[in-house]
């Protein structure tokens, strides 16, 4: 795989995907992303999402086809994958590379005022998730990957958590793939709904929504091919 940084351009994501994921569970597939977009995937348990997710990320080479993504990309899991070792603060500033009167800011925005030498441990799952949010917000990503960020949370909670992404990304807009199974969830969050299915995976149908659009422009941009 050969990678190379071109100058700032339009998408911040584009992927021609020949195969891919364990076992090639990916086949062709084309996936790109605008600044500023926020694009749902779907499709069932086991087909592929987190996979592609992975290589859309930069997490995995092992795959035919090419990509180009900005540099500058954050992720959220389905569990927080916070510092255990370093307070809610820490998680900030060390990640995110901010200082610590900013990471302040952060957890006060985020609704953690007060608890930034908790370490995750001490914080309940909400609490985790909403720091992993302002943490990826906190990078300033021109591209944040998001993997079933919500789930398992109560409805009230999830909504919540929902609310807080609108607005964290109403303030700071980035585009966004967001993996989700919950079809409500990519309706209210996403402009376009992709979905993946059969094996090897191809992503099939398209639905177009208005509004859930931020433009800005994308900095340094990497190209990758195998
Ligand atoms: N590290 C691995 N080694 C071997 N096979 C794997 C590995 N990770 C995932 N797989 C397999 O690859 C396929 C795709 O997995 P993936 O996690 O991408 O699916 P998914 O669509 O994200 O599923 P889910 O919605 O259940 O999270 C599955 O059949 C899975 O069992």
């Amino acid at each position: 795989m050969v990678s190379s940084i071109i100058p700032a351009a339009e998408p911040v994501l584009r992927l021609d995907l020949e195969k891919g994921g364990p076992g090639h569970v990916l086949g062709p597939l084309a996936l790109s992303l605008i600044p500023g977009e926020t694009v749902a995937l779907t499709g069932p348990s086991g087909v592929g999402k987190t996979s592609l997710l992975r290589i859309v990320a930069g997490l995995d080479g092992r795959f035919a086809g090419r990509r180009m993504a900005t540099e500058r990309i954050a992720m959220v899991f389905q569990e927080p994958v916070l510092l255990p070792w370093r307070t809610a603060l820490q998680n900030l500033t060390i990640v995110a590379r901010i200082d610590e009167a900013e990471a302040r800011r952060w957890l006060e925005d985020v609704g953690l005022a007060g608890l930034g030498d908790r370490f995750p441990g001490m914080l309940s799952l909400g609490q985790q998730r909403r720091l992993s949010l302002a943490r990826a917000f906190a990078s300033t990503p021109d591209l944040l990957l998001m993997d079933e960020p919500f789930v398992s949370l109560d409805p009230a909670l999830a909504d919540e958590m929902m609310g807080l992404f609108e607005r964290l990304i109403a303030a700071r807009p980035c585009a966004t793939l967001l993996v989700t199974h919950v079809r409500a969830e990519a309706e209210r969050l996403a402009g376009r709904i992709l979905r993946l299915e059969g094996r090897p995976a191809r992503l099939a149908g398209e639905d177009q929504k208005a509004g859930a659009y931020f433009p800005l422009s994308a900095s340094g941009v990497t190209t990758s091919r195998s």
